[in-house]
């Protein structure tokens, strides 16, 4: 059973970054009104390819959870920021030909983080856990396949446990 962990910037490096402003260094900007959280994430596009920005309102999944299958987006990042401050969780493996089941990590995110998913990184689709939580959602549009799903056996299907 996996259970999901507090959502760190530390323990999300190998899949990618964790936009949020506590603890995070800032300079002000705006005459002294504004701090700027600078560069907390950056995008990944490949050639020719533009950075697009979206909603998405999504509805919880019923927990336990199986784990079917994580997606992959080959030619760009993701980035998910929650628009009503909702908590919710992601599921992550590394990057590479298919997802290793013995690799998935599980991270509960406040409401006040945001992960951006690095080019490659396997992850579960948004598991919001409030009804018609909204993120807002920066990704890739160009040509060409961005989305590759990978669909575990029976056997190797990992259980996300509730965590709440
Ligand atoms: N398909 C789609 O745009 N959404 C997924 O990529 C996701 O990570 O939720
Ligand atoms: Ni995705």
């Amino acid at each position: 059973m996996l259970k999901p962990e507090p959502l760190t910037k530390e323990a999300f490096t190998p899949f990618g970054d964790v936009i949020e402003a506590e603890n995070r260094e800032y300079f002000m900007i705006n005459n002294g009104s504004t701090r700027r959280y600078h560069k907390l994430a950056t995008t990944q596009v490949d050639e020719g390819s533009g950075v697009i920005i979206n909603i998405f309102q999504a509805t919880p999944l019923s927990y336990p959870l199986h784990i079917m299958m994580l997606e992959r987006h080959p030619r760009g990042s993701q980035a998910f920021m929650p628009l009503l401050g909702n908590d919710y969780l992601v599921v992550v493996a590394p990057p590479g030909e298919a997802p290793d089941p013995g690799s998935i990590r599980a991270f509960h995110v406040k409401g006040s983080q945001g992960v951006n998913y690095h080019q490659g990184v396997w992850h579960h689709p948004v598991l919001a856990l409030t009804p018609n939580d909204q993120f807002l959602v920066v990704d890739r549009e160009g040509a060409g396949n961005n989305c590759d799903e990978f669909f575990f056996s029976e056997q190797i299907r990992v259980i996300l446990a509730p965590n709440f």
